[in-house]
């Protein structure tokens, strides 16, 4: 369990160094005042000054990191370390639109758009980890991976926008109950989509009906023939998160990764998937101080579902039983078989996602493995036997056909 993070800080510290509860923009040195960049920031510092003067007491942290990317470009992370309310999620999220030129290249009212965002707000549910900041963390990390893999200059605006959007849809409405729960306990949901991905199927409906009503369609100004695109895009990545397909997918791309072709539309499908996959389950990509808790709400999540399985005497999902799970034995064969794998591939594609070693980031990787061991054995219970290996996305140990 030492090496918790290790690897993962290792492209963490290069690639993947984001933070959930904060906001991180990376964008390229610019000098031109007029540069849409560059009045997006400005506007985001003015959003700060806001910030630090309305919540005073809310302790904040701004700082500035310059990175080296792909020969002399250099990119810049702007970090403010707090935790954002939900309106102000709603902001950066519009912001990311903005920011990705999708409000011009698409004719996207601002208002719907916002209508669209609330919505979106409205469909997630007060549950400990699939809800709107999860959401957030989730766009946050795509919008961050779009920019540093100089995706723009590669897909057009609606493949952007089809990831960004699937993104912020990918877990509409989710029930705080994974998928397993609703086909043993024969929920509507399972029966409506007859046990396939019910979950993931319903996250998809429930954006396409946000994105039936005018008002919040953002969409509306697109022809027939853009929004069919669109719609056949999203539908693909939302139903690509359903960790049951995460080997048929990763190997999809393995296959095609050594004669990747941007304008191959199945290729650019499957790097769509992988994207939005690395995007769902990066939160141990990020800082400790940012994943732990995270984990927290994952795991109080895991135990309500197999308590309430032991409740209605269904098969009790081993990865999420509180008797037998600890925050080590969630994570090792994680990070080990499911994450590591997928970020590694995706690295293979983009380079410049590649480790890269920054002296005082490794130093605080020390830190981390010392606070993580202590931590290590703070959680695990005396009278617990070791970690059982449990083949299924929350808690593996081996790779199995997921
Ligand atoms: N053990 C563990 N599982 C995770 C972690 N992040 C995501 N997952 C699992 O991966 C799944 C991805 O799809 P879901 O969001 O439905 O549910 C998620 C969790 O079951 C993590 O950090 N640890
Ligand atoms: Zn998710």
């Amino acid at each position: 369990m030492r090496e918790r993070g290790f690897g993962v800080h290792k492209i963490a510290c290069s690639t993947f160094y984001m933070c959930h509860k904060v906001w991180l923009l990376f964008y390229p040195k610019i000098h031109d005042n007029n540069d849409p960049i560059k009045l997006f920031l400005n506007r985001l510092q003015s959003l700060e000054k806001r910030i630090l003067t309305e919540a005073a007491e809310t302790p904040v942290i701004v700082y500035e990191m310059k990175r080296q990317v792909e020969g002399n470009r250099k990119i810049k992370i702007l970090c403010c370390c707090r935790q954002w309310e939900d309106a102000e999620i709603m902001v950066l999220l519009q912001v990311m639109y903005t920011d990705l030129d999708f409000i011009s290249t698409f004719n996207i009212e601002l208002d719907v758009l916002q209508q669209f965002l609330y919505e979106v707000y409205r469909r997630y549910n007060n549950i400990p980890f699939h809800n709107f900041k999860h959401c957030f963390c989730v766009t946050q990390m795509m919008y961050g991976l779009i920019w540093l893999t100089d995706l723009r200059s590669e897909m057009d605006s609606i493949d952007l926008l089809i990831m960004l959007t699937s993104a912020v849809c990918h877990d509409l409405d989710h029930t705080g109950y994974n998928n397993a729960y609703q086909i043993n306990a024969r929920t509507e949901l399972a029966l409506r989509y007859n046990d396939i991905s019910p979950l993931e199927n319903h996250h998809c409906a429930v954006a396409f009906e946000i994105l039936e009503k005018t008002e919040s369609n953002i969409f509306r100004n697109l022809s027939t023939e853009q929004f069919k695109r669109i719609r056949e895009g999203i539908i693909k990545c939302i139903l690509a998160t359903d960790m049951t397909r995460h080997t048929e997918i990763l190997n999809k791309f393995k296959a095609i990764l050594p004669v990747f072709d941007f304008s191959d539309k199945d290729h650019r499908d499957v790097l769509m998937m992988i994207m939005i996959k690395v995007s769902d389950i990066s939160n141990e990509a990020r800082p400790m101080d940012v994943a732990e808790p995270w984990l927290d709400c994952l795991l109080q999540e895991f135990f309500n579902q197999s308590d309430m399985e032991k409740l209605e005497g269904l098969p009790v999902t081993p990865f999420m039983d509180r008797d037998k799970v600890t925050k080590p034995s969630s994570q090792t064969g994680f990070i080990r078989f499911v994450l590591f794998p997928l970020f590694t591939e995706l690295a293979n594609l983009f380079p410049c996602l590649e480790v890269r070693k920054f002296p005082e980031e490794n130093l605080s990787l020390e830190r981390e493995k010392q606070n993580w061991t202590q931590s290590e054995k703070m959680v695990k219970p005396s009278n617990l036997k070791e970690p059982e290996a449990h083949p299924e996305p929350g808690g593996m140990t081996k790779p199995v056909n997921l």
